[in-house]
């Protein structure tokens, strides 16, 4: 297999340590640079707590872009500079995947365009675990036949965004099959506002934030007296890791842009 050139956005995240030891230990995955908001000019081994990894570190994606031949950019940021860095990928022909979450419909869709103007490969992954992205599929699968559905997702208390990328993309593959419905009784009130959660296209989300927590979703299905719960639990973050993998080797070999792992991993 051919070496796959990386750079790494976030590499002092929960995610992007986690990330950093998945291209140490993967024979044809090469760090070549790393995206950082802090450490100009130093080399990731320098860096206490991270892999000795002999890659520099830039604070500018586009210096960074400019002086460093690279094949891939892995994301694992905030959605503010995430959609920054994956423009700017995609802008001088190195292919992005992004894990990072809480992009905006209008982002994908900029993003998207220019995916298929320059003809690059892009990955946008809301969750990188296979147990989450059959979760996803099997909520899909189940929503034909149970139109009334809710989504709790549960994160630690240091994630940025609500909902979850996950919980979001959930609702969004749900409701491409469901029979569209308000849920609830008719004349139901929230007598404190936000009791019953966001909705997407009336869809049911509520995100739960604690200490202790990694990434967990339950979706929740009821019918004539019975239920059907989906679960999946995240237990760190090691499981996001052979997503990342298949993320970074299959963005190789398309040109458009694909959101979602559940269009990859059929
Ligand atoms: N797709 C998936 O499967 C998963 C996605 N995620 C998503 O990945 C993202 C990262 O999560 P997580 O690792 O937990 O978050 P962290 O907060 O631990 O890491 C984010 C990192 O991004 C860095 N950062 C912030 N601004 C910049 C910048 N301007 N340039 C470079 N780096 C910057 C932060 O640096 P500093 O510390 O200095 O602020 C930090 O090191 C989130 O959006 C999260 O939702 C998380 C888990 C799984
Ligand atoms: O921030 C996290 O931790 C996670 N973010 C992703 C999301 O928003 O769905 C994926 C996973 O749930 C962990």
């Amino acid at each position: 297999m051919n070496t796959i050139r990386v750079i790494l956005a976030g590499p002092r995240g929960r995610m992007g340590i986690e990330a950093l030891r998945l291209i140490a230990d993967t024979e044809h995955f090469e760090l070549v640079a790393a995206v950082d908001r802090i450490h100009e000019g130093k080399y990731i081994s320098e860096i206490e707590g991270l892999p000795k990894l002999q890659a520099p570190i830039y604070t500018d994606i586009e210096k960074c872009l400019k002086e460093v031949k690279a094949d891939v950019l892995v994301d694992l940021t905030t959605p503010e500079i995430g959609r920054v860095h994956t423009k700017k990928a995609l802008e001088y022909g190195v292919r992005p995947v992004v894990g990072t979450t809480g992009f905006s419909e209008e982002d994908l869709q900029e993003l998207k365009q220019l995916s298929s103007e320059k003809g690059i490969g892009c990955i946008i992954a809301p969750n990188f675990a296979i147990g989450a992205i059959l979760m996803m599929k099997f909520s899909q699968m189940a929503a034909k036949y149970f139109s009334d559905v809710e989504i709790i997702e549960l994160h630690h208390d240091n994630k940025l965004d609500a909902p979850s990328g996950t919980g979001l993309k959930t609702a969004e593959l749900i409701s491409e099959v469901r029979e569209t419905k308000k849920q609830g009784h008719p004349e139901e009130k929230e007598i404190l506002i936000g009791a019953r959660g966001a909705t997407y296209d009336g869809i049911h989300l509520h995100s739960v934030r604690l200490p202790g927590l990694i990434a967990h979703q339950e979706v929740l299905f009821g019918g004539f007296g019975e239920s059907l719960k989906i679960r999946h639990d995240s237990y760190n973050r090691a499981s996001f890791m052979s997503g990342v993998k298949l993320s970074v080797e299959t963005v190789m070999k398309i040109d458009v842009l694909v959101y979602g792992l559940e269009n990859i991993i059929e």
